[in-house]
C-alpha cells in the first residue's frame, strides 16, 4: 500500500513538473505579451474557432507582438505588416525544421542535404525554366480541356459536373503531367485518381504535422496506399516531358543514397506544394461565376487583348501571348491577386534557433527563447480593415493599381500568401492567369441553381483554404474562338 501510494506520489509530482516546464511558462523581461489560455490546449480552441477574428482581438488587446500557446508549442505572432521584411531577414528563424516536420510527419522520409537540395531545385521553376515549365504545361492544358468537352452528357452543347471534378480534370491534370510528365494508359498514377485520393488525404494534413499517427485515420490511410502506387523514379525520369524539378530532385536523391519510398514521399510532397494552385484554380472559377461583373470585365479585357494582337498576327495561326503581356492584364492580375487574398489560410512559421532580441519595425526589441516558434499570420493581415477596406467583401478590381497602407505607410508586401520563400510564387501564379484566361476566353460556365460555398476556415494552416462544400457547375466551350498562344 504504503508502495502504491510513493509510486502515485512519484508520478504526480514527475506531471507537475512537466505541465510547469512545457505548458506553464512566465513571461520574462522583455519577452512579448503572454496571450492567457486554458491551461491544457493554450490558445488552441480559439485559434481553431476563428484564428482571424482571435489574432485581430489580441492584437488590439497586447499590441504588435504576443506570445500565444498551441498544445505544447509556444508561437510569437508577429501582427505587425511592416515587420513582416525583418522577420524575414533574422538569421535564427528557420523554416528547415518546419519543412522537415512536414516532410517526416506527413510523408514518412527526411530528405538528406535539404537545403542545398531546395536551393538548387528551385531555379528550375524560375527564369528561363520558367518558360518551360509553361510550355509543357499549357501543352498539358489544352489537351485537358479538350477532353473536358466529350466525356460527359450534354445538352445544347452545356455539360454538368461538380466544380471540384471539372477543376480535377482540366487544371489538376494539367498540372500533373506538367510535373510527372503523361502516365501510360495502365498506370494507377494518373492524375485523377491521385487528384481523388490525395483530396481525401489531404484533408488530414493538418492533423498528420502535428504528429498524430496517420492510423488514427483510416480514410487517410487507404488513400496514402493508392497515391504510392507511382512507377520506380527511372520510369518517370525516362519520360520526355516530366520536370527539371523533378528531374533534378530524383537525381539529387539517388546520389545521396535515398530509396525509391523516400522519393515517393518527396513526389508527394512536391504534389501537396502544386496543389495549392490547383486550389486557386477552384476559387477563380467559383468567384467569376458568383461576381458576374468580375467575369464581364475580365472577358473584355481578353477580347480586347485578343482582336488587338489579331490584328497583327497572321490571320491563319494562333494569337501569341507572351509572359510580360499576361503580367499587364489589370483586371486579371486584380482578380487573381483579390482570390488569393480571399482564401489563403497559410502560417508563415519560423523555429527560433537561438535566443534572440528581434527588433520590430518601430525599433522596439523584444526578447525571443530558442525552442519557440515564431509566426506571421497573413489571414489576419489580409483581413484587416485597416489594409483592405471591407475586407470580408470579394472585390475583383481591389488590386488595380492601388497600393495599401497600415498606420498611415505604405506596405511593402501586402499579399504575403506566398510567405518569403515559395519558389515556386511567379510559375503558380502564371499558371492560374493563363488557366482562367482560356477558361474565360473558350467557355460559358455558371453555378446550378445558384449554388453556393465558402472557404473552409477549419483548414487555417492550409496555404489556400478548400471550399466548405462542392457546388455544381454547367459549362460549354464557345464557338469559333480565336486560339491563344503561349509563347516566350
Ligand atoms: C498558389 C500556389 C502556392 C502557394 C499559395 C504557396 C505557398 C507557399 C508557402 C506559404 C510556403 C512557405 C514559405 C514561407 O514560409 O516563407 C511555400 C513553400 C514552398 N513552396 Fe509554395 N506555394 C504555391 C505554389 C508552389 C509551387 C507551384 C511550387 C513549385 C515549385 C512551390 C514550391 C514550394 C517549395 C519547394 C517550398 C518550400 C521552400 C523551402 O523549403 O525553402 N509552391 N509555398
Amino acid at each position: 500500500m504504503v508502495a502504491v501510494s510513493v509510486y502515485l506520489g512519484v508520478i504526480l509530482v514527475a506531471l507537475v513538473l512537466a505541465y510547469c516546464r512545457i505548458f506553464a511558462r512566465r513571461r520574462r523581461k522583455s519577452e512579448p505579451a503572454l496571450v492567457p489560455g486554458s491551461f491544457l490546449w493554450g490558445n488552441g480552441k480559439d485559434f481553431a474557432e476563428n484564428a482571424v477574428e482571435f489574432i485581430h482581438k489580441s492584437t488590439k488587446k497586447f499590441g504588435d507582438i504576443f506570445t500565444i500557446r498551441l498544445l505544447n508549442q509556444h508561437i510569437t505572432i508577429i501582427s505587425d505588416p511592416h515587420s513582416y521584411e525583418r522577420m524575414c531577414k533574422e538569421k535564427t528563424f528557420d523554416f528547415d525544421p518546419i519543412q522537415k516536420q512536414v516532410n517526416n510527419n506527413v510523408f514518412s522520409f527526411q530528405l538528406i542535404d535539404s537545403k542545398k537540395m531546395i536551393k538548387e531545385a528551385s531555379k528550375k521553376v524560375k527564369g528561363q525554366y520558367l518558360f518551360a515549365n509553361m510550355n509543357n504545361f499549357s501543352n498539358h492544358l489544352r489537351e485537358s480541356f479538350a477532353d473536358a468537352t466529350c466525356n460527359l452528357p450534354m445538352t445544347d452543347g452545356w455539360c454538368r459536373d461538380g466544380l471540384r471534378s471539372f477543376g480535377s480534370r482540366t487544371m489538376f491534370r494539367a498540372i500533373f503531367r506538367s510535373i510527372f510528365g503523361k502516365e501510360k494508359p495502365e498506370d494507377v498514377f494518373e492524375p485523377v485518381n491521385v487528384y481523388q485520393n490525395f483530396d481525401v488525404f489531404h484533408k488530414y494534413f493538418n492533423f498528420l504535422w502535428l504528429g498524430l499517427p496517420i492510423k488514427l485515420f483510416p480514410s487517410a490511410c487507404r488513400a496514402l496506399d493508392v497515391l504510392v502506387k507511382m512507377p520506380k523514379s527511372d520510369e518517370i525520369l525516362e519520360r520526355s516531358d516530366v520536370s527539371d524539378y523533378i528531374k533534378y530532385s530524383t537525381e539529387f536523391m539517388k546520389s545521396h543514397g535515398q530509396t525509391e519510398s523516400d522519393i515517393i514521399g518527396h513526389n508527394l510532397v512536391f504534389l501537396h506544394v502544386n496543389y495549392n494552385t490547383f486550389r486557386v484554380s477552384y476559387w477563380l472559377i467559383y468567384y467569376l461565376m458568383k461576381y458576374q461583373d468580375a467575369l464581364q470585365a475580365l472577358r473584355q479585357e481578353i477580347n480586347e487583348f485578343v482582336e488587338t494582337k489579331a490584328s497583327f498576327c497572321d490571320p491563319e495561326g494562333p494569337v501569341e501571348l507572351t509572359l510580360a503581356e499576361l503580367d499587364k492584364l489589370p483586371v486579371l492580375n486584380s482578380v487573381l491577386n483579390e482570390t488569393i487574398r480571399y482564401t489563403s489560410g497559410v502560417f508563415m512559421v519560423r523555429a527560433v534557433t537561438a535566443d534572440t532580441d528581434f527588433c520590430m519595425e518601430n525599433g522596439q526589441t523584444y526578447k525571443l527563447r530558442a525552442g519557440d516558434r515564431v509566426a506571421i499570420y497573413p489571414p489576419a493581415i489580409h483581413k484587416d480593415p485597416e489594409i483592405f477596406e471591407n475586407p470580408l467583401e470579394f472585390k475583383y478590381d481591389r488590386f488595380v493599381d492601388a497600393t495599401f497602407y497600415k498606420n498611415g505607410r505604405e506596405l511593402k508586401n501586402p499579399l504575403l500568401a506566398f510567405g518569403s520563400l515559395c519558389p515556386g510564387k511567379k510559375l503558380a501564379m502564371t499558371q492560374a492567369k493563363w488557366f482562367i484566361f482560356n477558361l474565360a476566353h473558350n467557355f460559358d460556365f455558371e453555378t446550378v441553381d445558384g449554388q453556393t460555398c465558402e472557404p473552409d476556415v477549419h483548414y487555417h494552416g492550409h496555404e489556400i483554404l478548400p471550399p466548405t462544400r462542392d457546388v455544381e457547375i454547367l459549362y460549354r466551350r464557345k464557338e469559333n474562338r480565336r486560339p491563344v498562344e503561349f509563347v516566350q
